[in-house]
């Protein structure tokens, strides 16, 4: 079926095309966001301008973001609830089992109430398969149809996962998306870490960062004047693990900055580059409202080079940000080899890059947000194994929040599960290397 079949309103007269009934835009944008991810591979996020569009209210929008992100988190329990209840298995792009998953996800794990669930999305089946899945759902609300209070990964994420890291991450994952995660932030003065914490009644891991366990961002103290901004505590890692400097940090794949902003707090000359001018417009007004300065370089890495080696280099390189599967739950549905393989050949090629650009006796920070031992522990070795004036720079217990051991050779590599009393981390692998001088 075509995408536009799977998304267009109904159109009953062609002069006078349907008007959808209040509730209904919601979930169409739902649908849309669903038909963007899992069948065109594009990410939740960049999807959801379009997706919403004509939608004015910023409530039906937040809500149309949910319940399309709910339904990736729980899939596969979703579509297993489905084929309880058909007799024939629907082909996984039928309009019908779109619509099923998300009258299914609001009924059964965002507490709409069962008739408006189904009514709301029953207008986007019109002139279809409006009776079957009026039956289906109808079925299983009377069988008492729940879901697992884990949800269930996809198999072939399971499946990789479990190889790379054994069944006990597979359920702290599991685990880990069945919640939403905290608000983490880090602060541009370590030494307001009691002050802020305080204030806020949230909880600090490690010096200069704060959790809390959901706010409104623009209403927390500290955001006008700039005195924090939002930044998971494995994503403040490779930062911190670079210290305190006064010389010239490159900050490669920068924006929308949270790492440029440490660096420039730990005083350090930044020189911020990023190949996204959206994403560096963000990165500017970043740097504004935290009245931090960075020179900012709009660029390609693969192009670009500079003046002269710095000091320290960090690279935050592009990856399949498996490691953010919490906030992003699509990564677990558009990430497969073929995209784990190409990241993993980008990164090489902006890692040789990089290594060029540091002093003799500098610091070089390698980092990725993903869960896949190819994006970090084999990119590394590679790296090293063709880079043989590069050593590692192990990282000491010392340097990271009390649940996060680094590993026995000195690289860090957070997972599903570390923190998890305290709310849990993104998965990171960031390795610290020294340029022999
Ligand atoms: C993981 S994100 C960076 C997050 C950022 N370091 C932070 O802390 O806010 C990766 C970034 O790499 C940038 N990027 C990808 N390919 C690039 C290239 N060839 N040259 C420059 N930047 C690139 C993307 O635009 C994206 O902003």
């Amino acid at each position: 079926m075509s995408s536009s079949a799977l998304t267009r309103p109904p159109n009953r007269n062609a002069n006078h095309p349907a008007a959808d009934p209040p509730g209904v835009p919601a979930r169409r944008a739902a649908l849309k966001l669903l038909d963007a991810v899992l069948r065109q591979g594009l990410p939740l996020e960049a999807a959801l301008d379009r997706a919403t569009q004509g939608i004015e209210r910023s409530d039906d929008r937040a809500l149309a973001h949910a319940i399309a992100a709910e339904a990736l988190r729980r899939l596969p329990d979703l579509d297993a609830l489905i084929d309880s209840a058909t007799r024939s298995r629907l082909p996984d792009d039928a309009k019908a089992r779109f619509a099923l998953r998300i009258a299914l996800v609001q009924a059964l794990a965002l507490g709409t109430p069962p008739h408006a669930a189904i009514s709301t999305v029953l207008p986007l089946v019109d002139g279809g398969p409006r009776k079957l899945v009026h039956g289906v759902f109808g079925t299983l609300m009377r069988g008492g149809a729940t879901l697992e209070e884990f949800p269930t990964l996809p198999e072939d994420v399971e499946a990789r996962w479990q190889n790379a890291w054994g069944e006990e991450k597979v359920a702290a994952a599991e685990r880990a998306i069945a919640v939403p995660p905290p608000l983490d932030l880090t602060l541009a003065d370590p030494a307001r870490t009691e002050e802020l914490t305080a204030e806020m009644g949230g909880l600090s891991l490690l010096p200069g960062h704060i959790r809390l366990a959901g706010a409104h961002v623009p209403e927390l103290p500290g955001f006008e004047e700039g005195a924090w901004w939002v930044q998971d505590i494995a994503a403040s890692l490779p930062a911190r693990l670079i210290g305190k400097g006064s010389g010239i940090v490159l900050d490669l794949c920068s924006a929308p900055g949270g790492k440029t902003m440490q660096l420039a707090s730990a005083g350090w000359s930044v020189v911020s580059v990023d190949s996204s001018e959206s994403r560096l417009a963000r990165l500017r007004d970043n740097l504004a409202r935290t009245h931090l300065a960075a020179e900012v370089i709009a660029a390609d890495l693969l192009k670009w080079s500079p003046a002269e080696p710095a000091d320290a280099v960090l690279l935050d390189a592009p990856c399949s940000a498996t490691g953010i599967f919490r906030r992003h739950p699509d990564v677990l549905h558009r990430v497969n080899p073929r995209v784990i393989a190409e990241m993993a050949r980008v990164q090489a090629q902006l890692l040789a890059r990089a290594a060029k650009w540091v002093k003799p006796g500098g610091m070089l920070v390698y980092a990725t947000c993903s869960l896949e031992k190819a994006e970090g522990e084999e990119q590394l070795m590679a790296f090293l194994a063709s880079q043989p004036d590069f050593a590692i720079d192990p990282v000491a217990v010392a340097e990271l929040p009390a649940g996060i051991v680094p590993h026995q050779r000195g690289w860090v590599r957070t997972l599903p599960g570390m923190l998890a009393e305290e709310g849990g981390c993104d998965g990171f692998f960031i390795a610290r290397l020294r340029r022999g001088g």
